[in-house]
């Protein structure tokens, strides 16, 4: 069986690659990332996770005629109010000064929360992933997982992608960035998600 995994980021298939790899190595079930069938990027203009995880499958799947997997998923900020959210990828932009981009989304992250303490910097990952058998699919399965953390004062660390480096992980005392990619796949939002995907999925 083959299923189009959709997502252009390149960290996050990583660790797809790797989770797939433990779970469904004897299961016959083949993911294949949406840029090696050609699907391009889908605007994403959901008010939420789920939304946007339903548009990037749905279209995945008209484009490919397969089954698809979607994840969306971002940083929830308690002292910014959840920002920036559902933005979290196109948190800074070119006009802010920060340009675009990983670096410079946390850069933009730093300087918002320049005064604020350390007591005050909570925040998460969401992860929602979507399957989805067909396009016109009504019933999309979602399975979501979350990340508890806080926000630190400058990036540490040199691995995983995104917000990692700026990611105080309590239960590991140290930053996301800094974790080994097997561990971060054992605690991670994305893991968490997959781990339900895991329990109730119906292909
Ligand atoms: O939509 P696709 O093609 O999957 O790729 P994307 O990078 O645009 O993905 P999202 O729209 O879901 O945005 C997710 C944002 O949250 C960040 N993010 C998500 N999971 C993360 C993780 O495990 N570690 C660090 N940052 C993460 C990521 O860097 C993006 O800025
Ligand atoms: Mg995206």
């Amino acid at each position: 069986m083959k299923i189009v995994l959709a997502s252009g980021n390149a960290g996050k298939l990583r660790e797809f690659r790797a989770l797939f790899d433990t779970h469904f190595a004897q299961q016959h079930i083949e993911m294949l990332p949406q840029t090696e069938l050609g699907v391009t990027e889908a605007e994403e203009t959901g008010l939420s996770f789920v939304e946007n995880a339903i548009i990037k499958a749905r279209h995945a799947c008209a484009v490919t005629g397969l089954p698809a997997l979607a994840d969306d998923s971002g940083l929830e900020v308690d002292a910014l109010a959840g920002a920036p959210g559902i933005y979290s990828a196109r948190y800074a932009q070119p006009q802010d000064g920060f340009g675009s981009g990983d670096a410079a989304n946390n850069a933009k992250l730093l300087a918002a929360l320049q005064d604020i303490t350390d007591e005050q910097r909570s925040a998460r990952f969401q992860c929602v992933l979507v399957y989805m058998r067909h396009a016109n699919d009504p019933t999309p399965q979602v399975f979501q997982g979350s990340w508890e953390g806080r926000i630190l004062q400058a990036p540490e660390g040199t691995d995983g992608f995104g917000y990692d480096p700026l990611f105080y992980v309590p239960e590991t005392g140290c930053a996301s960035a800094s974790l080994s990619k097997e561990r971060k796949n054992q605690l991670s939002h994305r893991a968490k998600a997959l781990q339900q995907l895991l329990q109730h999925w119906r292909p």
